[in-house]
């Protein structure tokens, strides 16, 4: 990736607080937010929508020259749309998580959707830009200056997970959880950190500590006194490797 926009790459399972603590960071630095399983769902949403069987991968394929994805960056709301239609929130319905796995899982999804996220990291308005996803750190942005893994234990995702839903959304959602990981982690590793790349464990932190972390992380790595075009004008301390609740 072209390093011009400062870039935080964040990975970590599911329920994981990617999406909520790097928009927290994201709008505490002033930097613009990529959430790249948005782009997995809003395809997800487009192949249903168009009355496709996620799970034929030929179909997928073909689906994606007439993917029309347009993903903000903006901290404050990342709107997703397909082609006009605002899908922000519909790509988070339980019906899309069901079948987002096997969308991921196509190879040639993969590759384009990658090569989008590339695009829209460097053409992005902002200074620096949190990226979060599955293989951000290993995958979409191995030389990015501050690579994170952000994990909690799994009865503590499903219970925050759980309790952001109502009524019989609630039903099932840790099992959909479980099921996910189980199925994403047959692509791509994102339950042990890479080599340089620092885990933050936020089982034991609240959300504002977890953020906190994060932010001690970048800082620590000159993150925050990046500046476009070239290295860092912080003296970049030695890399934490675990930040959060000492396990
Ligand atoms: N440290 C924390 N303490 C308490 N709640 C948290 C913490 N971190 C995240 N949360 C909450 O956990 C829930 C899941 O977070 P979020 O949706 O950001 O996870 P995610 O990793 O993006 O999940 P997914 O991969 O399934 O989209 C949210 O309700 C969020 O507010
Ligand atoms: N880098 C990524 C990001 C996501 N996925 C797939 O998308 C699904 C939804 O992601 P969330 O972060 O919104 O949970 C996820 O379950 C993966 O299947 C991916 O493969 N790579």
């Amino acid at each position: 990736m072209q390093q011009q926009t400062m870039v935080v790459a964040i990975d970590g399972p599911a329920g994981s607080g990617k999406s909520s603590v790097s928009k927290a960071v994201a709008r505490r630095l002033g930097f613009g937010i990529l959430d790249t399983g948005a782009a997995y769902r809003a395809l997800a949403w487009s192949v249903l929508d168009a009355g496709l069987d996620p799970e034929d991968a030929g179909a997928v394929i073909a689906h994606l020259p007439a993917f029309a994805l347009d993903l903000g960056t903006d901290n404050t709301g990342a709107i997703v749309h397909v082609g006009r239609v605002d899908v922000t929130a519909a790509i988070r319905e339980p019906r899309i998580s069901a079948v987002v796995s096997a969308i991921a899982r196509v190879p040639e999804v993969r590759r384009e959707l990658i090569a989008r996220f590339r695009v829209i990291a460097a053409d992005a308005p902002q200074a620096g830009i949190v990226i979060e996803g599955r293989d951000i750190t290993t995958v979409v942005a191995p030389d990015a200056p501050v690579r994170i893994l952000l994990t909690a234990d799994e009865e503590v995702r499903i219970a925050r997970r759980t309790a952001e839903l109502v009524g019989s959304s609630a039903d099932g959602a840790g099992e959909q959880l479980r099921r996910r990981d189980r199925a994403d982690a047959q692509v791509v590793d994102f339950m042990t950190a890479a080599e340089g790349v620092t885990t933050v464990d936020s089982t034991h932190l609240d959300f504002e500590q977890t953020v906190d972390a994060v932010i001690d992380v970048i800082d620590a790595l000159g993150g925050r006194g990046f500046r476009a075009g070239g290295a860092s004008d912080q003296n970049a301390a030695e890399a934490p490797t675990e930040q959060g609740a000492a396990r």
